[in-house]
Parts: structure tokens; C-alpha cells; sequence
């Protein structure tokens, strides 16, 4: 129930946790109430492979690669996004093997628990407007980027 922006930590020196916001900087002792923020929205490109939990997509009827070939796939996008020839949108479009492709990959805003946990934490960690590495989810392997 802490709105994503905030994280908890430890102070040494006073021996107390404390709440820091990742997005302003600011510390506060008190814990935040939880605002309506606790949604964050994403868009999200997927690489599916032989043991994801559904291997079958609007691109492939049948998804053989092996899960180790995807996160390759996976490594090779996220090069090209970081490097500024292309972005996730326009990659997701044509390559993501879930159906919010056609939305260049934008799911919509979520709070928790919707989302497979591994993918909500990785998405609730990040910033806004940054790209996660590879994270790996029963439905395969995904670069995250935080939109809202
Ligand atoms: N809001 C939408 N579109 N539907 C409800 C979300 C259901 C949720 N889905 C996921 O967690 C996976 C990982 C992140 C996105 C996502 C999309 C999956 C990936 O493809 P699949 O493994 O299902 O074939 N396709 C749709 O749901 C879940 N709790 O399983």
C-alpha cells in the first residue's frame, strides 16, 4: 500500500526506517499514505519461447525458440532502443508476442495485483520513462518501459 514513487529504508544512524521517494528525492520519517498514484502504466515487449505458459502468438502459431534464444532476441532489442535507432513502441509493434502489440505494447494502467508479481515489481520499480533489462515472467521474456 505504498504508492510506487516511494521506497522504504534504514537509517543507521537513527536506527529507524524512513520512506525516500525516487522520483522527487525527498525522505520523509512517515510512512506516505497511499494515494491514488499506486497505478503505474507500461508498455512491455515480449519474447515468448518452448516453455512459456501460452507459446503461441499472433505472430507464431507455434513458438519453438528455446528460452535462451529469446533472451538473446530480447538483449539484441534492447540494444537497439538504448542506443536511440529505435524505440519499444515501434519494436513491440512488429515483434512483441503478446496482443498489446498492436498498441505498441502499451498495457493500460495497473496496480498490483494484476500483473504476474515478477512483472509488477520490475514495473513498479521503475522510474518513469525508464527501461528495464530483461525480465523473465511465465510468459516469457520482457523489456518493461514505465510510462506512467
Ligand atoms: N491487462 C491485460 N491485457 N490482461 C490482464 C492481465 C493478465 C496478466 N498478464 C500478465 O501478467 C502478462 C505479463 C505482463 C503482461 C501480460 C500479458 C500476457 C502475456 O501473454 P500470455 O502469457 O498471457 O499469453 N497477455 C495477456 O494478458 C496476468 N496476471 O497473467
Amino acid at each position: 500500500d505504498l504508492s510506487p514513487e516511494w521506497e522504504e529504508r534504514h537509517s543507521k544512524t537513527r536506527g529507524r526506517n524512513y520512506y525516500f521517494n525516487r522520483t522527487t528525492g525527498e525522505s520523509v520519517w512517515e510512512k506516505p499514505a497511499a494515494t491514488t498514484s499506486d497505478q503505474v502504466r507500461a508498455s512491455h515487449l515480449l519474447v515468448k519461447h518452448r516453455d512459456s505458459r501460452r507459446p503461441s502468438s499472433w505472430k507464431t502459431e507455434n513458438i519453438t525458440r528455446t528460452k535462451e534464444e529469446a533472451l538473446q532476441i530480447i538483449e539484441g532489442y534492447r540494444q537497439r532502443i538504448t542506443s536511440g535507432e529505435t524505440d519499444l513502441p515501434t519494436l513491440a509493434r512488429t515483434e512483441s508476442d503478446c496482443s498489446s502489440a498492436k498498441a505498441g505494447g502499451d498495457l493500460g494502467t495497473f496496480g498490483r495485483g494484476k500483473m504476474q508479481p515478477v512483472f509488477e515489481k520490475a514495473t513498479f520499480a521503475l522510474k518513469v520513462g525508464e527501461l528495464s533489462q530483461p525480465v523473465e515472467s511465465d510468459s516469457g521474456i520482457h523489456l518493461i518501459l514505465r510510462t506512467a
